[in-house]
């Protein structure tokens, strides 16, 4: 096994020139993996920090792009509070995601946090009022519920890199993300009836459902390391996560996947002649267009 700290991974065998992940096959001899697509390189990943989106200074959040590559990696940073989140974190957070998704060079987004003692330990109590968590502008909020729901319809693969303890809602977070590598030390619970807390959404739901989900987004995905995912195509990506996605969440995740059909229409001969048809004012000619059995 090789510490492969600065991709996230849990560990992977090393190919001969020790810079690039071997998947040999039985034979001993390179895979058709390898043959087809070549090896994947477990170099460090060259990150470049951005410190403004959406006009917004990052405080208590570190979004990274790696360079040359579709990795975009938010990392919460509050490390002297175990990463607890505020309303403002979960404000830069969201704007970080929003920016991953808009960004068509972004394939594959890591959630993290700053440090080797925590992930993320929840929402931050010191700033916890009547009716949420309350931030400079004195208005009490549960916002990481829509964050929640962001990361959950983001139409990329996300992987949660958890070291030390995901608790609270910060175990939560890491169980809306697609996927999860958990570092030796990672600590995952609930910590929400202690503290006077609960999350009666996903927090619950999600977490009954886990284990199945999991494992057919690892096998789909095939993510063991991000790289790997950036290889695949986008599109079945974006078609599985919302098929995945739609058998649990009703008419939600109908609406996500229908979404996605309609993207692809859109993207086709027969989708664009009624367009141009009304643009031309003509009436349209889907005559070519094969019923097929
Ligand atoms: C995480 C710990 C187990 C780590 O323990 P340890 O390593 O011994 O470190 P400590 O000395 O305890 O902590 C260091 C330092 O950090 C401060 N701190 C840690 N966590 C928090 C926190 N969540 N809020 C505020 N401050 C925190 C700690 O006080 C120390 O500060 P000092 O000044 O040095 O004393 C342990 O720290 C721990 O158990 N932490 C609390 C975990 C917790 O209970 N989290 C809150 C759970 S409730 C929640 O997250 C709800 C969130 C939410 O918004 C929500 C609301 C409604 C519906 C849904 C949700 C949702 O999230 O889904």
């Amino acid at each position: 096994m090789v510490d492969c700290s600065q991709c996230g991974c849990s560990g992977h065998s090393a190919g001969s020139d020790g810079a690039s992940t071997s998947y040999a096959s039985a034979t001993g001899r390179p895979s058709s993996y390898a043959r087809v697509h070549g090896e994947v390189s477990r170099a460090p990943a060259q990150w470049r920090r951005i410190d403004t989106v959406a006009k917004e200074e990052l405080r208590e959040v570190r979004y990274e792009k790696a360079v040359g590559e579709g990795i975009a990696k938010v990392t919460i940073n509050r490390p002297e509070k175990r990463n607890a989140f505020t309303p403002r974190t979960v404000m830069e957070m969201s704007l970080c995601f929003a920016d991953a998704r808009e960004d068509p060079a972004v394939g594959v987004v890591i959630l993290t946090g700053e440090g080797p003692l925590a992930f993320c330990s929840g929402g931050d109590q010191s700033v916890r009022g009547a009716g949420g968590y309350v931030g400079a502008d004195g208005i009490p909020r549960l916002n990481v519920l829509d964050l929640q729901m962001q990361i959950r319809r983001l139409p990329k693969p996300v992987v949660a890199q958890v070291a030390g303890y995901a608790v609270g809602g910060g175990h939560i977070l890491h169980m809306m993300c697609d996927l999860t590598v958990a570092a030796d030390n990672a600590v995952f619970g609930q910590t929400g009836p202690k503290v006077g807390s609960f999350d009666a959404g996903y927090g619950s739901t999600q977490m009954a459902r886990l284990v199945g989900q999991k494992r057919a987004r690892e096998m789909w995905f095939l993510a063991r390391l991000c790289r790997e995912v950036l290889r695949n195509s986008p599109t079945a990506l974006r078609i599985l996560k919302s098929a995945l996605n739609a058998a649990e969440d009703g008419q939600a995740g109908i609406q996500q996947l229908g979404g996605d059909a309609t993207l692809l229409f859109y993207q086709s001969e027969e989708g664009n002649e009624g367009r141009q048809a009304y643009m031309e004012k003509r009436a349209p000619d889907f005559s070519r267009f094969k019923r097929l059995p």
